[in-house]
């Protein structure tokens, strides 16, 4: 911990607190701008922002292109809000649900010039708390308002380039039906954000690379046995060729949704029983296709001390993600189980645009 934070909030910290703010509605300070979060604004907080001075909408380059707004920043667009714009005009520009049905929202009149990394910053925020990507945005009067959580733009969006470190919480032996030599493992990020889990099989035989899976949360597949992707069926695979061997590690990523959350990943059900598939339905909410940080995978294999492995998925992307962390990945391991009529176009559209493996 570096020293001048001993008793108050480091960088770090300060971003979880933000997190925490934008989650109930609260503004944060980024820099010297007032940012809230589109989807738990409430209309007094809105209210209070506008008698600051004129507000901004910032919103991805994808939610951007599914409303025809003008982008010039690359990856985000700020958008006017209007003198007589109110939450149901900020609500239906962040939340596609009604796209369809009031397809026409505009005209939008998007800004050019100045910083557009607070508008970054605001949006990597609310993408962080698991919430629309979208972040209403005005110039904070001088003083800013007691109370308030401060960031600077910079440590926003730095913090996503510095791997998480994580410190093992507790383990204890967990017999399973696929194995009855199991033993899991609790892992807290240092900076506060969710819990990750590995549960290990068996006894270590470090002459030869374990059977390792990462398999990210699926409270739909993994608990209720949704049909509509093959997580549940995978996760029991896993274990089972795990016990049969006599061995492996099973990392549990809390990364529901590809990382955009269980909220999010129902809104993108709902498009896609509006008839799109799960790639569209992501760009259509804002957000990009993965949201994970693969990185965690490798950093609690290293933290359990594993470097080799053979790694049981149909994404090539997690093999060079391991790759490119520092662990070996000797052999890829296919793992197709739990195909259905349900989730064949979803399975099939991860083959077509996310380099899965069919
Ligand atoms: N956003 C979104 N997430 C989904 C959807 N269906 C499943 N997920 C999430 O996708 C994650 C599982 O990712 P997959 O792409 O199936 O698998 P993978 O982990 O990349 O690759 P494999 O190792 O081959 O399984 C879990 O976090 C699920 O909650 C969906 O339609 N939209
Ligand atoms: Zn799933």
């Amino acid at each position: 911990m570096n020293g001048d934070f001993t008793l108050g909030p480091s960088p770090a910290e300060r971003l979880n607190r933000a997190r925490a703010d934008m989650r109930m509605g609260l503004p944060v300070l980024i820099s010297d701008h007032l940012v809230a979060a589109v989807e738990t604004l409430s209309p007094e907080r809105l209210a209070a922002l506008r008698a600051l001075g004129p507000l901004t909408l910032c919103l991805t380059a994808r939610r951007a292109g599914t409303l025809k707004a003008r982008v010039y920043d690359a990856d985000v667009a700020r958008i006017r809000m209007p003198d007589d714009a109110d939450l149901l005009w900020l609500r239906a520009l962040a939340d596609p649900a009604d796209d369809l049905r009031v397809p026409m929202k505009g005209p939008l009149e998007a800004l050019r010039g100045g910083d557009a990394d607070l508008a970054r910053a605001g949006i990597r925020l609310a993408k962080s708390a698991q919430l629309l990507p979208a972040a209403l945005m005005v110039a904070a009067p001088d003083p800013a308002p007691d109370g308030l959580t401060r960031v600077a733009a910079r440590e926003a969006l730095e913090a996503a380039d510095i791997p998480q470190a994580f410190t093992p919480v507790s383990a204890a032996r967990v017999p399973m039906r696929a194995a009855e030599a199991g033993r899991l493992h609790i892992f807290r990020p240092d900076d506060g954000a969710e819990e990750h889990y590995a549960i290990e099989i068996g006894q270590r035989d470090r002459s030869k690379p374990v059977l390792a899976r990462l398999h990210s949360a699926c409270f739909t597949g993994d608990v209720l046995g949704s049909l509509k992707c093959d997580c549940g069926p995978q996760l029991d695979a896993a274990l089972t060729l795990m016990g049969h061997e006599g061995a492996g590690i099973l990392l549990y990523l809390n990364q529901e949704g590809r990382g955009i959350g269980l909220a999010n990943k129902m809104r993108a059900y709902s498009l896609q029983d509006q008839g799109f598939d799960t790639v569209e339905a992501n760009h259509r909410l804002g957000f990009e296709d993965d949201e994970r940080d693969f990185r965690i995978g490798a950093a609690l294999l290293r933290k359990l001390g594993f470097s080799r492995v053979r790694l049981l998925t149909n994404n090539p992307a997690k093999v060079a993600m391991l790759e490119a962390n520092g662990i070996a990945v000797t052999e890829r391991v296919p793992l197709k189980v739990g195909m259905s009529r349900h989730n064949e176009a979803y399975l099939a559209t991860k083959a077509a645009k996310s380099g899965h493996i069919l």
